[in-house]
């Protein structure tokens, strides 16, 4: 069992009160998590202060708190911890509980607003050609080698991350990929991990009711390359402005890719379809089965990452020309009525518009494309007139309907959208908030060699409304009605 004394190794200390050899029995962020013998953190949230319920978890058998001020007259045989920042010694604590295990894996993180996911997945998969066991933590799955485990977040919290890390490095894996989103780095949910490296993909507009302002997202997005180390390396793409920016304060080696600005890691491409890309790597030419330009970047970062742990290229140019990237990006619906219906994860109004405009470019202008897209509630509301003017842009014919409408009212969202859309493209438009009508109806538009695109949800097998998640399935529904 490990002590007070242990745990605490590296936190930033204000005050121990107590017993430092206090044996911890379990660590908790959550009240309702606490069991006999445990350490709870008391952490101040958006909606509730954690420090409001550091009695009620003394009544159910804390003995150490951890907290940035603490209550007085706390019973005797309590320790108290005071220290700054109680997210932040969360993540240290959860590290030293679990073992340090991001010390004991190759670690690289992946932030970025689109794009994590995919590489995050190209990359485990491109290792695991390569022979060696993996892990994998994303928005569609955590993976531990072959074994999947369900996903809530794309970034886990301080104690399930660790967890996690130390079951692969149980399980006997050398690398870990994973995505760090915003919300985590703000959050200290990485605070105490040791990433052998550090990825920036993009950043645009997204999740501006969180940040508030774009400088504060782009400062959140940083942070992850302000705590790398001097050993670890930091990877940007410079074709996004802000690319430099995430290098301006870390300590790791830095490294630069891009297609059109001088970087370390450059790609040419050769072919863009939509059957696939052929990119050109310092003189080789890879056929990949992934589709647009967006993932020739996403490719570029996956060769670099493993360059950069130091794989040799030809191997992993092979490794990774046979990967299929993430599940609900730009995947194609196969049916037998010989319309391209493509499902992609499309959310941000940046997402949305390489999409459409990797369609838009590919196809032959003959066919219609018909867009079927919503946005969530309960999420940044400016994206909602920028993601229906995109839709209208491109398309032929545009029917906006619901995402996750979570707790708002599914027409107030639509009415959100509609302000997007121009005065000319009013006529193209329909509004069907019911999602699996919107998809039935752009099937019944469409005829053989046409395009469905349904964007916003990928890989999602629920679509939530009011708290409950109904089961639902974007691609389900087009190959029910194509086939
Ligand atoms: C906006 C956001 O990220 N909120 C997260 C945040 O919630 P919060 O600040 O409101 O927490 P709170 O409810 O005030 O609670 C404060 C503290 O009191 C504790 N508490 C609370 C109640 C109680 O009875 N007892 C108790 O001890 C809580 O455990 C917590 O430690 O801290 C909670 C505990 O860790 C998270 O569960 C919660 O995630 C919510 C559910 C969420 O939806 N998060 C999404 C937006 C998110 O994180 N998304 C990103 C991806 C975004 C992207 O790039 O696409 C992700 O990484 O998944
Ligand atoms: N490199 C990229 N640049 C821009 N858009 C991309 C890129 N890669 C993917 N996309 C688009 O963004 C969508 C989401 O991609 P992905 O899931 O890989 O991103 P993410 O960063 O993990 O998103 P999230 O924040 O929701 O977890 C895709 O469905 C595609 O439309
Ligand atoms: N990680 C993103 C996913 C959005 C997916 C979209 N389908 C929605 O529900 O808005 C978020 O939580 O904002
Ligand atoms: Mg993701």
């Amino acid at each position: 069992m490990q002590t007070l004394k242990d745990i605490l190794f590296g936190v930033s200390l204000q005050s121990i009160t107590g017993n430092r050899e206090e044996e911890v029995h379990g660590v908790a962020f959550d009240s309702r998590k606490v069991e006999s013998g445990f350490l709870f953190v008391a952490v101040k949230g958006l909606t509730v202060d954690g420090h409001d319920f550091i009695e009620s978890t003394i009544d159910k058998g804390a003995k150490i708190i951890v907290c940035e001020k603490a209550p007085k007259n706390l019973p005797k045989g309590i320790t108290i911890v005071q220290t700054d920042n109680s997210a932040k010694a969360l993540g240290i604590i959860a590290s030293n509980f679990y073992g340090r295990p991001s010390e004991n894996i190759k670690l690289v993180g992946i932030t970025g607003t689109n794009g994590k996911t995919t590489c995050a997945t190209l990359l485990f998969e491109l290792f695991q050609n390569l022979g060696y066991s993996v892990g994998l933590l994303s928005t569609v799955e955590n993976k531990i080698n072959h074994k999947v485990l369900d996903t809530s977040f794309t970034t886990p919290d301080a104690m399930q991350l660790n967890q996690l890390l130390a079951d692969m490095v149980e399980g006997g894996c050398t690398h870990c990929f994973m995505e760090v989103s915003s919300h985590a780095l703000v959050q200290n949910r990485v605070a105490g991990i040791h990433f052998t490296g550090g990825v920036f993909t993009n950043i645009s507009h997204d999740h501006l009711d969180y940040h508030k302002t774009f400088d504060e997202y782009i400062a959140a997005k940083k942070l992850l390359f302000d705590g790398l180390s001097s050993e670890s390396f930091a990877l940007v793409n410079v074709d996004d402005k802000r690319g430099m920016v995430m290098l301006q304060n870390t300590k790791a080696d830095k490294h630069r890719l891009g297609i059109r600005s001088m970087a370390d890691f450059k790609v040419r491409i050769i072919h863009n379809t939509l059957q696939g890309l052929e990119l050109n790597f310092d003189g080789v030419d890879v056929w990949f089965k992934l589709i647009g330009e967006f993932n020739a970047y996403n490719l570029l970062t996956a060769y670099a990452v493993a360059i950069l742990l130091e794989e040799e290229k030809e191997d992993v140019l092979s490794g990774l020309s046979t990967t299929s990237g993430a599940s609900g990006r730009f995947e194609i619906v196969e049916n037998t009525s010989n319309v391209m219906a493509i499902v992609d994860y499309a959310h941000t109004p940046d997402a949305l518009e390489n999409v459409l405009k990797t369609i838009d470019d590919l196809r032959t202008k003959n066919e219609m494309l018909v867009t079927v897209v919503g946005c969530g509630g309960d999420r940044d509301k400016t994206k909602r007139p920028k993601m229906a003017e995109i839709a209208a842009r491109f398309s032929d014919k545009i029917i906006l309907t619901s995402d996750n409408p979570r707790t708002e009212d599914p027409q107030q969202i639509l009415e959100d959208m509609k302000v997007g859309i121009p005065k000319s493209k009013e006529r193209n438009v329909m509004i069907i908030s019911d999602r699996k009508e919107a998809i039935r109806t752009a099937c019944n538009l469409v005829s053989d060699q046409d395009i469905i695109l349904v964007a916003g949800k990928g890989h999602e097998t629920y679509q939530e409304i009011n708290g409950v998640r109904n089961h639902f399935d974007d691609r389900e529904i087009l190959k029910e009605q194509l086939n």
